[in-house]
């Protein structure tokens, strides 16, 4: 399964330069000073390095949201009990989460992935991909073998191609897993060398007591799994969660099949991560939606090399950050197709000679 990846891994190519020129010097013939429009310029140009497009076409949206439990959850490291996980999937799948909201606002799709909940769910809207119920404590072992996680990422892989196969041009990743912080946490922590009290934070909202329980209980798992910082894979499995691998591998199967893909708060960041070190050039294809209020998401982002749209103080993930940008998203290609030039327009460009 290594083999499979790495194949697909070398799909992955740089962005399309010519195209980002063109975007650019496109952009510079519009009615505004030059780079007056910031990040939609920004995005604009973005867009086309992906699609090679000088203008992008966008069509079907998705948010792709991956649930799954974490062993770990038997430490009391999370607000609220794990059986919250697959009761909030049941609410995806009857539109009633903040997610479903915002995707309709978006006019965008809620792809929901049974990737680990430790439940036996069905629904026909349901995407079942599970590949075990739930991961390991990982404050007594490894959370998943790297097996597993392998299988989790080739999950987020191929999904990606069966939605750009079915029309999607837009990705937003998303997830629901209780605990899920506490992984991402430890992910942070190993990955940048930052100290586990500074890559912890709230989540559902735990209070000083349970926070301090919490770096606790990510320092033990880091100790007795000792995970080897220059192997991606191996620190994902170890800390990881099998919903963080999903969406690695969605993120990597957005970059392999060129398509931009819009991460949203903490824990999509911390899959962004894995996937930014695993192979360095996806990164180019990732649109960071906004600053979540956990303590280590800048630090998060700042790591992989991005900056975020929006800040809003929201701490909520699911994917409702990400879907919230997907508008300035398509604002930035209206603003390519719409916007008048100069020329004609019949506006001067340059100070009049006199
Ligand atoms: C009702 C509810 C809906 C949620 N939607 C996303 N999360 C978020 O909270 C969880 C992570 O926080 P922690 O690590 O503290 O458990 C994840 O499921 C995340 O998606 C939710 C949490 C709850 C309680
Ligand atoms: O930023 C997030 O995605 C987040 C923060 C806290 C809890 N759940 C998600």
């Amino acid at each position: 399964m290594l083999q499979s990846l790495n194949h697909l891994l070398k799909e992955i190519k740089p962005l399309d330069q010519e195209a980002i020129a063109a975007a650019g010097r496109h952009l510079d013939q519009l009615t505004k000073p030059p780079g007056s429009l910031g990040k939609l310029e920004d995005t604009a140009q973005q867009l086309a390095g992906i699609t090679g497009e000088t203008i992008t076409e966008l069509g079907k949206k998705a948010v792709i949201v991956m649930a799954g439990d974490h062993g770990v959850c038997e430490e009391g490291i999370s607000a609220f009990p794990a059986e919250v996980t697959p009761q909030m999937v049941l609410n995806f799948l009857s539109g009633g989460a903040a997610v479903n909201v915002l995707a309709r606002q978006a006019g965008a799709d809620v792809v929901c992935v049974d990737i680990g909940v430790n439940s036996d769910l069905e629904h026909p809207q349901l995407y079942s991909r599970k590949v075990r119920k739930g991961t390991r404590n990982m404050m007594r072992g490894p959370a998943m073998t790297e097996q597993e996680a392998l299988e989790a990422i080739h999950i987020g892989i191929n999904l990606v191609k069966e939605l750009v196969d079915d029309g999607y041009t837009l990705f937003a990743t998303g997830e629901m897993g209780i605990g899920n912080t506490t992984a991402s946490s430890a992910l942070l922590a190993v990955l940048t060398g930052t100290d586990v009290a500074g890559a912890v934070g709230r989540g559902t909202g735990i209070d000083n007591d349970m926070l301090r329980h919490k770096q606790e209980v990510i320092e033990r798992a880091i100790e007795i799994n000792n995970p080897d910082v220059n192997n991606p894979l191996d620190v994902l499995a170890k800390l990881g969660g099998l919903e963080i691998a999903g969406l690695t591998g969605v993120i990597l199967g957005a970059a392999i099949y060129r398509r931009p893909v819009v991460i949203d708060g903490f824990i999509s960041s911390a899959a962004a991560l894995v996937a930014s070190r695993i192979s360095p050039q996806s990164t180019s294809y990732i649109i960071a939606s906004h600053l979540s209020h956990e303590q280590g998401h800048a630090r998060l982002l700042e790591a992989i090399g991005l900056s975020p749209m929006l800040r809003m103080d929201m701490r909520l993930g699911e994917g409702t950050g990400a879907v919230l940008a997907f508008s300035l998203i398509e604002a930035s290609v209206r603003v390519m197709k719409e916007m008048a030039t100069f020329a004609s327009a019949g506006v001067s460009q340059a100070p009049s000679e006199q």
